[in-house]
């Protein structure tokens, strides 16, 4: 008789009060020009993490789980279809299957959102229609963001009208590389007001940035201008999330949380594709953060393909041997 692992049934529930938003304050550009990033500092941490946690057994499931209900199960890809698009969605609502989720005590586990280009938000609002599951758009000229500003507005809007309810926009990588926080900021302000009351996450596209200092100074101007989440990469970047930067940003969200007292989400995307690294961040925000961070309205992987490598590690967790369909991939 196989063991099965139990999971704590809250584990993905959200916490009783949802988190007051992200208002914004006055750009400070003292706080701003004084933000540092020692690099080989950060490097020299960020090499402590991968594998430095042992997750037993028994809590290595409610991690994998945690980690689901944190996804932006995402397609961005130039030829998605309306019918791709209602697959992402059925998946999300059902991430894992039934008898797994059973197993595990998990009935009812969704991911924390599905995110799509503009043109896909009406299929993805539809097909999830019920669930509770939100649908976030990526805007702004994704990924470059160099579309003509008032369109980048104009596809805000619409993407709200369409029934996104997060929206995750790309910033201006010259205001940043030029030192030009004050249209930075003014940028940030202009989407989140355009989003209305969808909530905002910030694409900072950190490859792009050149340095550390860099990602640090952005962070802080987007939060100051009232981003409710910062967020690494598009994902089409050449170097997408990374463990420094992921400390750069988080390290950023607490300072801003103990001058303002507003939490300000995290999400890591682009290239995050094994279950083993999703532990690792979730590790990463609760040293760095605390539980609180631990929840999908303060945390998410943006992700396409994270959740088959979470899947297959479930089942082999559940049954305690590969299936015969891993049997059969591994020939
Ligand atoms: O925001 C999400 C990213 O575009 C997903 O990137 P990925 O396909 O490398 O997982």
């Amino acid at each position: 008789m196989m063991q099965t692992p139990t999971v704590t049934p809250s584990i993905h529930q959200l916490p009783q009060a949802m988190e007051p938003r992200n208002p914004g304050i006055e750009l400070d550009l003292d706080w701003v020009r004084r933000a540092q990033a020692n690099t080989s500092a950060i490097e020299r941490r960020a090499k402590t993490l991968p594998g430095r946690r042992s997750v037993k057994k028994d809590y290595q499931a409610a991690w994998l789980c945690r980690a689901i209900s944190c996804i932006d199960l995402t397609t961005l890809s130039g030829d998605d279809t309306e019918g791709r698009v209602r697959r992402l969605c059925a998946k999300a609502h059902q991430p894992v299957r039934v008898d797994l989720l059973a197993a595990l005590g998990m009935e009812g586990l969704t991911t924390g959102a599905v995110c799509v280009y503009h043109d896909m938000v009406p299929t993805a609002v539809e097909a999830l229609a019920g669930t509770g599951i939100p649908v976030a758009a990526v805007s702004t000229g994704f990924p470059a963001g160099l579309s003509p500003f008032h369109l980048r507005v104009a596809e805000i809007k619409e993407s709200v009208e369409a029934g996104a309810s997060e929206i995750d926009i790309v910033v201006t990588r010259r205001h940043v590389l030029q030192g030009n926080w004050q249209a930075l900021y003014d940028e940030m302000k202009t989407f989140r007001e355009a989003c209305g009351d969808a909530h905002v996450k910030a694409i900072l596209a950190t490859g792009e940035l050149g340095t550390l200092r860099n990602v640090a100074r952005a962070s802080l101007v987007c939060m100051m201008a009232g981003a409710d989440f910062i967020k690494t990469s598009t994902g089409k970047e050449s170097v997408n999330a990374t463990l420094p930067v992921s400390l750069v940003m988080i390290r950023a969200i607490r300072d801003y949380y103990e001058r303002t007292g507003f939490r300000v989400g995290y999400k890591p995307a682009g290239g995050i594709s094994k279950a083993k690294d999703a532990v690792t961040y979730l590790a990463l925000m609760k040293d760095e953060l605390g539980n609180r961070w631990l929840q999908p309205d303060l945390f998410r992987f943006g992700a396409s393909s994270l959740l088959g490598d979470i899947e297959r590690q479930l089942e082999h967790h559940v049954t305690g041997a590969y299936s015969a369909s891993y049997r059969h991939a591994i020939g």
